[in-house]
This record gives structure tokens, sequence and C-alpha cells, in this order.
């Protein structure tokens, strides 16, 4: 057993890759909060291969990873006894394994343990992206109204304290704390590049960033707004937390002592729009799409991809459920999310260059059958307050609005109304994770004197909770729901056609 580290590299297992350049001439370029499973599967990943390509230009672009929160103390540790490397592990749908050692974070910084070394860090102009994987929860944008209503104690703290000249807790605190500085110094702007599943997210990073700054110096959001580039860009790779079976795996498997591996699927995408306040690495040489507009790759991904997590695991763990590759490959499940994408998601799309949309929506159902990954029904419904506007609610905008179906759509809000009343069909408690767990369970609670109640929660419906045929057909769900139960619902919709 190999304990990871700098010095170990050279002695792995031969199947592993390893980093094809020299960590200790890679200077930090890019700072990234918010290192978490994804960015170290996916972004990670695509800065070790640009650091491994030919020449020294690409030196200058390594990452520092930044933890804003007292639960990234545990990458802290991870990362700090192994050198700030970690193992990649990637499996296919067919079950072809590959592992590699990802080198590109060259250091780590836990906020809470010096906030003046992240602003530093962040406001040197040698910094010239700063990513984000801090999920959609973390831009405090409000989904119905597109505005900027923060209610995480973090970036609230840093509205109070910055100008008062507090160092940052948050994020938006450090960004515009930088910013800032990167003013103050005649400097260069970093572009703000968020890599979180959420339409639009460089809309929405400019949105939280720009009406944090107006708060505290509008002279600041005036030039952050004319200097500061914030690109759309879609990411998917689907990688689930690290289980303790995974780290075994990795060290029976591969012989390699990792405090916190990284596994999931094989496949990768980042289509990415081209638009950087100082430059950027050498993208479209490592795989990544760079274009124009990312729109309707975005939409495609929330919609089909997204979306049907939702659409799978509310029902799914009514049904007695535990992993999506179980719920993927029952015929009855299958066939309703085929439904879903072909019959509500795709009439809301428009052509995406490049992409056979049929094509795409089977190789989705391979993707999530592929029973390595061990993806959970649970972790896709964490704040799903959070998920189910970004992904569902805009399909059913619009088929409401071109009077298209919504049946299937309708069952899935519904079951997310079930399921936040904690009782599966078979008795078995379900424990929901939500940040508005309370209004959500206050508003369900109400559907038993007033059917529909659940859908007047306007900081997740928004007007669309207002829509007569929405509700009729929500409520005509939550009854058979009640009735018949999850599985038999979904049949009766299959069945429907
Ligand atoms: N896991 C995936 O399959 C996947 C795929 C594509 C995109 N993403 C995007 O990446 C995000 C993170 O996914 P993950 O799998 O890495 O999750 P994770 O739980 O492993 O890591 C999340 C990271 O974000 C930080 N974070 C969360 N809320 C924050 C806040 N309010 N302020 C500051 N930091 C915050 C956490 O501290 C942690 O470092 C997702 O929400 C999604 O938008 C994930
Ligand atoms: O991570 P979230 O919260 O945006 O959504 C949960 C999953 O749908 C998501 O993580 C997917 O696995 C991912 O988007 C695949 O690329």
């Amino acid at each position: 057993m190999t304990q990871l580290s700098d010095a170990t590299l050279t002695a792995l297992d031969e199947r592993v890759a390893v980093p094809a350049y020299d960590r200790s001439t890679i200077r930090p370029g890019i700072v990234h909060f918010g290192v978490g499973a994804f960015h170290r599967a996916h972004g990670a990943m695509f800065v070790d291969r640009v650091l491994g390509l030919p020449g020294d230009e690409h030196a200058s672009w390594g990452l520092v990873g930044v933890g804003t929160l007292a639960g990234d103390a545990a990458m802290r540790d991870a990362l700090g006894a192994q050198d700030r490397l970690y193992t990649l592990v990637t499996t296919s749908p067919d079950g072809e394994v590959e592992a590699r050692v990802v080198g590109s974070i060259v250091e780590y910084l836990f906020a809470p343990d010096g906030p003046e070394a992240v602003l530093a860090r962040v406001s040197d102009p040698s910094t010239r992206i700063v990513s984000l994987t801090i999920t959609e929860g973390g831009y405090g944008v409000n989904d119905a109204t597109g505005a900027f209503e923060p209610s995480d104690g973090a970036t609230l703290a840093d509205l109070d304290g910055l100008p008062a000249g507090a160092l940052p807790q948050s994020p938006l605190g450090f960004i515009t704390a930088a910013l800032r500085a990167r003013r103050d110094a005649g400097a260069v702007p970093f572009t703000v590049m968020s890599c979180d599943n959420i339409q639009g997210n460089g809309h929405v990073a400019r949105t939280a960033i720009l009406d944090f700054a107006e708060r505290i110096d509008p002279a600041l959001a005036a030039w952050i707004g004319a200097e500061v580039r914030f690109p759309n860009s879609m990411v998917d790779r689907i990688t689930p937390a690290t289980t303790d079976e995974q780290r075994a795996f990795v060290s029976e498997r591969f012989g390699i002592d990792d405090r916190w591996p990284v596994l999931s699927e094989s496949f990768e995408q980042w289509v990415l729009e081209d638009d950087f306040s100082d430059g950027r690495p050498p993208y479209e040489q490592v795989g990544v799409q760079l274009v124009e507009d990312v729109e309707p790759y975005e939409l495609m991904k929330l919609r089909l991809l997204n979306a049907s997590h939702q659409a799978m695991s509310y029902l799914g763990l009514l049904a007695g459920e535990t992993y999506v590759h179980d719920v993927c490959r029952d015929e009855l499940f299958s066939r309703f999310l085929l439904g879903y994408m072909h019959e509500e998601a795709r009439p809301t799309l428009a052509p995406v260059p490049g992409i056979d949309i049929d094509a795409y929506c089977a190789e989705l159902m391979r993707r999530f059958g592929s029973e390595a990954i061990k993806d959970t029904l649970a972790r896709q419904i964490v704040d799903g307050s959070e998920r189910i506007p970004k992904f569902l609610l805009p399909v059913v905008r619009e088929q409401l609005r071109t009077r298209g179906g919504i049946a299937r759509s309708a069952l899935v809000l519904a079951a997310w109304s079930r399921f936040i009343e904690g009782v599966g069909d078979d008795g078995r408690e379900l424990a929901p994770v939500d940040r508005r767990l309370a209004e959500l369970q206050a508003a369900v609670a109400q559907e038993a004197e007033r059917p529909g109640a659940f859908l007047d929660l306007e900081v997740v419906f928004g007007d669309l909770g207002q829509d007569a045929r929405l509700r009729e057909a929500f409520i005509a769900a939550r009854a058979r729901l009640a009735a018949v139960g999850a599985r038999v619902a979904v049949e009766e919709v299959v069945a429907a056609g």
C-alpha cells in the first residue's frame, strides 16, 4: 500500500496515470471556491491535462482551492496530508475503469483558518480566474424573481462587515473585496467562472456579485460591470460523494492509500463561453468545447439530465428504491423517464448544435443505469427547493405556455410534496433534507384542508403555482399517489401515454 504524496508518485501501480509535469514548477493562476467531489472530477482534471501539455507556458495555471464552510476542514486535512494530490477513478457504463492521480491543486486554503491569506491570494494579479462550484444555493439569487436575496449567514455578515473593514467569509465577499483591491491597484480583474448547475450560471454569478458590490460600493459595482467577464458554462460528469467502500476499492485495486479519492462516471462534458477578462488556459486542447452561446447546451443538460434526476428521485424513494441505477434499469420507471424527456422536456428545447437529442437521451439512460457509479437518489434530493425551480419548473412553464403535456412533471411535483411529508409507500420513514424544510412542511400541511396549497409556496413556484392547469394536474396526481402509491401512479401515467 502506497501513501499518496509527491515522493511516492513514481512508485504507484503502473495502471495509474500520474501528473506528466513537474509539480514544483507550477504557479497558481486559478482560485477555486468549493473543492468538492465535482470540481475534483471535472474542473481540476481539465487543468491537470492543461498542465501536462508540452511547453512551459502553461505552468502558470495551477489551482488554489478554497473552502469557506466549516465542513471544508475535512478537505483541508485530507489534501494537506497528501501534497494536495488525489486519485480520480472513472468507470464507463461498460465497466471499464481508469485511474489517475490529479496534481493540479497546488495549494488549499481553508478560509476560517486565515481569511487574510485567501483575500491576498484572490487579490494577487497572478490570479486570472476565480471559478466556483458552491452549489445552486451559494449565489443567493431568487429563481422566481432573479433578484439577489441572500439568506446565508456568511454572505449577510459580509454585506454588513466589508464596508466597516471586516475580512470576508463568503465566496461573494472574497470575490468582491478582491475585485475592490484590484481596482484600487489599477490592476486587470480576474474572470469569475461559475461551474454550477444553473441556467445562465455566468449571468447568475454576475447578478450576485454586482448586487453584492452595489450594496457596499456602487462605484465598484459599475467598474465590475464594465471590466469583469462572467462566462456561462454547461458542465457534466456524474460524481457522487465518496464512500468508505470506494476508498477501500481504491486501496485494494490500485494499492493507493488516499484519504479522499473521487469516483465518477467516464463521461465528461464542458461547454464554455469564450469570454475571459485576463486570458484562460488552452482549454480547447484538452476536451473543452468553447462556444459563443452556451444556452442551448445548458437547457438540454438541465432539463434532460438534472430534471430527470429530480423526476426519478422522489417517486423512486416513495417506491422504496435507493439507487439511481436500480430505478433506471426498471422497465416501468425507464419508460416514465424517457416519456418525460421526449414528451415534456424535449419540446421546450431548441436544436443544439452538433447534438442528436435522441442519442443524447439514450446515452443518458445508459449513464443513469451504470451500477458502478452507485449514485443515490438521496444525493439528488438535498435542497430540492433549489433544484426543482432550476431544473423542472422551466419545463413546466414552457409546456404550459405552448399547451404541451405536463402529466409526468405534475406527478413529480406531487411526489416531491408527498416526500416532504416524510413517509414512503410502505410506511417507511423518509428523510427530506432541505434548507427550506420548515416552509415546505408548513405548505404541504395545508394540503388536507386546501388541495394545491403546496403550489402557493411563492419562493419556489412564483406565479407558476397559480396556473389552473398545473393545479388541477398536481391535485389529481397527489390524490393518485395517496390512493395507489408511486409505482402504480407511474404505471397509470405511462399507460396514458
Ligand atoms: N456532483 C455532480 O455530479 C455535479 C455535476 C455537475 C455540476 N455539479 C455542480 O457542482 C456543485 C457541487 O457539487 P459537488 O458534488 O462538488 O458537491 P460537494 O458537496 O462535494 O461540494 C460542494 C462544495 O461547495 C461548497 N459550498 C456549498 N455551499 C456553499 C456556500 N453556500 N458557500 C460556500 N461554499 C459552499 C462546499 O463547502 C463544498 O466545498 C453542485 O451543486 C452542482 O452545481 C455537480
Ligand atoms: O449537483 P446538483 O445539485 O446540481 O444536482 C444533482 C445532480 O443532478 C447532478 O449533480 C448531476 O449528477 C450532474 O449535474 C451531472 O453532471
